[in-house]
């Protein structure tokens, strides 16, 4: 379990988490979503431990992780991919993976994950040869080696198209059901959002100012006006 207690972060002036406390369950798929600048990126770097908060406390199955870099997070279990593909570029895919299994100490991947996200015929392919939803797909592929309890995606859609976007909402589901983790999922595709979460958190301004089962957060009237509009009318 993650726990976030009165989590902020500003940069000079501008504060871009406030206040943020939340608890993410072992098995859990949480979206979080929210405007261009609402703080999701920099709220998935303080828990990574790339970002140090200003204020504020988080711990994973009561471990405090003040003080802990990010390595030292990703070995306690907290494992992410980046809005820019962070692959190896002349590795193969399997080496690629193979690196996270020795980071993680050896541990397993089932083969099973590497099918569920496509990636069995490719596994000599060097990862710069791949397709970029391939190489999207190795990096989840890479985060679950490092057989992580908290696996954050930032936009995993992003460039997407609809197909590839419902497949990579199948394997996920296949992650939640298999693999004994959390999902933290960011991105700006609603419709993947509602419908590969449990539960929605949704910042504004640094702040969350829902949370809540996709059926509740498309009726949030505090989210419908801030900022989402039709636009949640049309995947509701
Ligand atoms: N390193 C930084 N230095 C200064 N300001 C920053 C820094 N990183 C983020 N910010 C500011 O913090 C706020 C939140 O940014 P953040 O990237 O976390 O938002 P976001 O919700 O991830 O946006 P997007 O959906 O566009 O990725 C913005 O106002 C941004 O300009």
């Amino acid at each position: 379990m993650l726990e976030l207690s009165g989590v902020s972060k500003s940069f000079g002036g501008v504060q871009a988490v406030r206040d943020v406390s939340f608890v993410l369950e072992t098995g859990e798929v949480r979206g979080l979503i929210g405007p261009n600048g609402a703080g999701k990126s920099t709220l998935v770097n303080l828990i990574s431990g790339l970002l140090v908060p200003t204020t504020g406390t988080m711990t994973l199955d009561g471990t405090l992780l003040t003080g802990k870099t990010a390595h030292q997070r990703a070995r306690l279990g907290i494992a992410r991919t980046f809005q820019n593909l962070r692959v190896f570029p002349s590795l193969s895919v399997e080496q690629n993976i193979d690196v996270a299994r020795y980071a993680a100490g050896s541990a397993a991947l089932p083969d099973a994950a590497i099918q569920e996200f496509g990636l069995q015929d490719k596994l000599t392919s060097p990862a710069n040869a791949l397709s970029y939803g391939d190489q999207r797909r190795l990096e989840i592929v890479r985060g679950l080696a490092l057989r992580p309890k908290v696996l954050m995606l930032d936009e995993p859609a992003a460039g997407m198209n609809e197909e590839e976007t419902e497949t990579l909402g199948r394997a996920l589901k296949w992650v939640q059901r298999e693999a004994d983790c959390a999902l933290f999922v960011i991105d700006h595709d609603l419709k993947f959002i509602m419908t590969l979460c449990d539960r929605i958190t949704v910042l504004d301004m640094g702040a969350i100012i829902a949370e809540g089962s996709p059926q509740e957060i498309t009726k949030n009237p505090k989210v419908i006006s801030a900022y989402l509009g039709e636009e949640v009318d049309a995947v509701a």
